[in-house]
């Protein structure tokens, strides 16, 4: 588990991070998610044990990081800027990692090397969308307990997403790694975390596991006799409410068969449970901290 307990951090007289709190379980994947500047990256370099926070305390498996090489070595960072050996191939690369992690598997990192198509060459060579691709290829090859990524998926196109969050999935599930990943962008983290925490100007505002979020709150349309009694309304959590004509939307925080029952005890013309996306979920459950929401929803 990673534990990130009231986290502080002022560069100069600014305050960066206040009190930031979090928790990533063990073999599941937490997005920290925020716009520009809000403290995501100060987060993450304090975590990987790069940075020292003023107060507040990072734990890993129960214990502190910085200077803990034992640990360093069952953890692989990747910064946002990435960096490589100079003058190193793809193959030396890996020879480098292969002294450095324990649990370094060549065969995999041959295979990861060969399905991203990466030539042999200078990884300096490289775009930065292939170097990304070279990172990855060595993060998953060293068989790291614990995986910290800060916007690791930011210029790389949508076929390489996609395949980077399958193999991502299957090593939280196949050996309970445990993920830590910060975006800007909600949509992106969707399909890939079972929590995500949302910081702004250095706060932590929200944290959710998505599966209950979406189990949690329900989207319903429905339409009733004319001047029939609407009084049941007031029996329900309602964080978002429109008409349209005789058609009323709704967005409830409920149980989706609880709510269906209770609609359908009205006998109603039209009754339409509807899907509902993670954003909207967001927009409306944030409210008044909206403009939070906003920015990471591009
Ligand atoms: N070394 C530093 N010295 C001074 N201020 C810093 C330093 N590093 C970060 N900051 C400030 O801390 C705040 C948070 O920055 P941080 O890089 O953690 O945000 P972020 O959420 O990662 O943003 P982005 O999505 O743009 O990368 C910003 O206001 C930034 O200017």
């Amino acid at each position: 588990m990673i534990k990130a307990v009231e986290l502080s951090k002022k560069f100069d007289r600014k305050q960066v991070l206040d009190q930031v709190g979090f928790q990533v379980k063990k073999g599941t994947i937490y997005g920290l998610l925020g716009s520009n500047g809000a403290g995501k990256t100060t987060i993450i370099r304090i975590l990987a044990g790069i940075l020292k926070q003023d107060k507040g305390s990072v734990l890993v498996d129960g214990k502190t990081v910085f200077e803990n090489v034992a640990l360093k070595q069952r953890i692989i960072f990747m910064p946002d800027i990435l960096y490589f050996l100079p003058q190193y191939t793809v193959k030396q690369m890996g020879r480098y990692y292969a002294d450095l992690y324990a649990n370094w598997d060549q065969q995999r990192y041959d295979q990861l090397i060969s399905q991203f198509k990466l030539e042999n060459k200078k990884v300096s060579t490289f775009s930065k969308g292939m170097q990304r691709q070279v990172a990855f290829c060595l993060a998953l090859a060293a068989k790291p307990d614990f995986l910290i990524m800060d916007e690791p998926l930011d210029g790389l196109d949508a076929v390489v997403r996609q395949r980077i969050k399958g193999l991502l999935i299957n090593d939280v599930a196949e050996r309970e790694m445990t993920v830590l990943i910060s975006s800007h962008n909600l949509r992106e983290m969707e399909n890939l975390c079972d929590d995500v925490g949302i910081v702004h100007k250095g706060k932590m505002i929200l944290e959710r596991n998505l599966d209950d979020m979406k189990t949690e709150v329900q989207k319903v349309q429905f339409a009733l006799r004319k001047g029939q009694d609407m009084s049941f309304l007031e029996e329900l959590n309602i964080l978002h409410q429109e008409k349209r004509g005789s058609i009323h939307l709704l967005i409830v925080k409920a149980d989706h068969q609880e709510l269906e029952r209770i609609l359908a005890a009205q006998n109603p013309v039209i009754l339409d449970m509807l899907p509902l996306s993670l954003e909207e979920i967001f927009i409306y459950e944030m409210g008044g901290a909206g403009y939070a929401i906003e920015n990471i929803l591009d």
